[in-house]
């Protein structure tokens, strides 16, 4: 079985980025670029870690009208990413298009719930009703939209996956027993979320800030 975990790197610097990747480039399974590392180097920033040999999942999670994602996607493709992200909330006409618009070997997956959130953030968006519920229902509406999975945090993905046999289901928010939680609301291990059924494993800071990063890694990869 692939290592499952896509390690996070939410570092300002390029060199460092792939400095970091290079080192633990065995014991993780491909690199997760989000909105810093984007903002930050662009394409010329994605094609350089893509240069280590892993898969990139870009997590630009797009969410706009419909053409304007749509657009994005397309613009993206010379990037050849494994996974995007886009917002389950932007609606299904977007996920829609989204998807269309993809290469041909991305997966597309949909954030539902960040796991920086709790049920008291979610009521002050406007959203009546447990976390739960609400990632069950944006999960839906995922699948509905042709989506190949969902982000959610391993409080869901359990119930998530009896429901969408066949979905692909990335989470974050993951912790080793005793580490640092930092701005994370709902979190697991990443052995919990991987026995619940997730495909992805997102990790950041408790590889890419520890002491030793390849011993962390190493050590994540041990308990899988
Ligand atoms: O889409 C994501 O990857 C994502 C969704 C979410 O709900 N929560 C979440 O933390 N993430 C990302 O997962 C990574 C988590 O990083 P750490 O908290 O450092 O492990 C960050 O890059 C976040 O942008």
């Amino acid at each position: 079985m692939s290592n499952p975990v896509y390690l996070a790197l939410d570092l300002p610097r390029l060199d460092a980025a792939k400095a970091l990747a290079e080192k633990v480039r065995g014991h993780v399974g491909g690199f997760k670029l989000g909105l810093e590392f984007f903002c930050a180097h662009g394409h010329h920033g994605v094609h350089d870690i893509a240069q280590v040999g892993l898969p990139i999942f870009l997590d630009l999670k797009l969410h706009d009208i419909p053409n304007t994602v749509a657009g994005a996607m397309q613009a993206i493709h010379v990037l050849e990413p494994a996974i995007v992200t886009v917002h389950a909330s932007g609606g299904r006409a977007m996920m829609e298009d989204a998807k269309a618009a993809a290469g041909e070997n991305c997966k597309v997956v949909a954030v539902t719930m960040l796991t920086s959130l709790d049920e008291r953030d979610l009521a002050r968006t406007g959203v009546a009703g447990s976390a739960h519920d609400h990632v069950l229902r944006l999960a839906e509406l995922a699948e509905a939209a042709g989506l190949d999975g969902i982000v959610c945090s391993g409080h869901e993905v359990g119930e998530v996956h009896r429901q969408w046999k066949k979905g692909y289901f990335v989470v974050p928010g993951l912790r080793p027993a005793g580490s640092a939680v930092g701005d994370q609301k709902r979190v697991v291990t990443p052995r919990q979320a991987r026995d619940d059924g997730a495909s992805v494993l997102v990790i950041g800071r408790p590889i890419s800030r520890a002491e030793d990063p390849v011993a962390a890694a190493r050590a994540i990869e041990a308990t899988l």
